[in-house]
């Protein structure tokens, strides 16, 4: 469920009179996500989505997530575009929450992953992180390897050592194996949160990217990476290693991988599935049983994470 905040078909209609996009036609709340308020607006121009932010954004950065994705949409990347009112601002306030209306995509989550998607979606995330080249704006990775320790830190103590036990020795090896500054692998903007419901297909075709929320300035290849864990695995953690192929192959069709970021990817990979272990380790266990969102499971990512590890072990000698 994801309607944390109301807002009333009066506010909407009040609001919509700022915009060139017509009356209100229906307004109806999106159970699906998990960050924000979600609500599909029809009007008499078409449809749209109205966000309402929740505490978990941070109102400041509001500005450059919507500016991205008007850049990218200029670029040729499929996603939603914000709307501008009358006097050009995107951002506007309802409820009490700061919000935005984007155009509506159409399509949506694949429900079978095959080495076809994974294709078509190598070669979108390529031509999403090339679009992403002018726009300079810098946003730092909120959840990146500086805040991998601090993550640990907070499910410390909290009924499961052993898990903790397991992962810290892991996450010292991943962050002395990161790629540093002078390795110069190419960064640039990424979505950071490339899992399936997030990329839309319609008609067997790959319609676009929603949800850029976790969207920051980083490494190009870790977006990859991220894409891979959440796209090419098993719930219990098997390789799909057809799907990797083509995940990679449908990439390499835009921007070639270069010799350094191929060096480095067996790491990126490992910090990827680390990175949503800890995130969904701390939301396991510090959501509260009464709140309106599932915390998603953990398991599959530390079954990555040990996939991964193996390998890299392997590699490393
Ligand atoms: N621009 C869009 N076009 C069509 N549907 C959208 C759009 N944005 C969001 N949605 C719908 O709203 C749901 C939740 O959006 P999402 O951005 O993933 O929310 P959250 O940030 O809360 O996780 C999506 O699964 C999708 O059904
Ligand atoms: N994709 C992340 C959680 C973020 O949720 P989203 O609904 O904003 O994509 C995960 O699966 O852990």
């Amino acid at each position: 469920m994801a309607v944390y905040t109301q807002v009333s078909e009066q506010e909407v209609i009040q609001c919509l009179k700022n915009y060139d996009i017509g009356t209100l036609v229906m307004l109806k709340g999106i159970a699906q996500g998990v960050e924000n308020s979600n609500f599909l607006l029809k009007t008499t121009s078409g449809q749209y989505i109205l966000t309402l932010y929740e505490k978990r954004v941070d109102p400041q950065e509001l500005p450059w997530y919507l500016d991205l994705m008007g850049h990218l949409v200029k670029n040729g990347v499929s996603c939603p575009l914000p709307v501008q009112d009358k006097r050009g601002n995107a951002l506007t306030v309802l409820a009490g929450r700061p919000a935005a209306i984007v155009t509506f995509l159409e399509g949506k989550e694949t429900s079978e992953i095959t080495p076809d998607h994974c294709f078509a979606l190598g070669k979108a995330i390529a031509k999403l992180h090339k679009a992403g080249e002018g726009f300079e704006q810098y946003r730092k990775n909120n959840v990146g390897p500086d805040s991998w320790l601090g993550l640990l830190e907070k499910i410390t103590g909290l009924g499961h050592d052993d898990l903790v036990q397991e992962i810290k020795p892991v996450l010292m090896d991943i962050l002395a194996q990161w790629p540093t500054d002078q390795e110069q692998l190419p960064t640039g903007q990424i979505h950071a949160d490339i899992f399936p419901d997030n990329v839309f297909f319609k008609d067997n075709q790959l319609s676009g990217f929603i949800d850029f929320y976790f969207a920051c300035t980083d490494l190009l290849a870790y977006d990859l990476a991220i894409a891979l864990n959440a796209w090419c695995f098993t719930e219990d953690g098997q390789c799909l290693t057809n799907c990797v192929q083509a995940l990679i192959a449908g990439y390499e069709t835009i921007r070639p991988l270069t010799e350094i970021e191929k060096k480095y990817f067996s790491v990126l990979n490992m910090g990827a599935a680390l990175r949503f272990l800890l995130t969904r380790l701390h939301d396991w266990i510090h959501t509260p049983s009464t709140a309106l969102v599932t915390p998603k499971d953990p398991k599959p990512y530390l079954y990555r994470l040990r996939y991964h590890q193996t390998l890299n072990l392997v590699a490393n000698g």
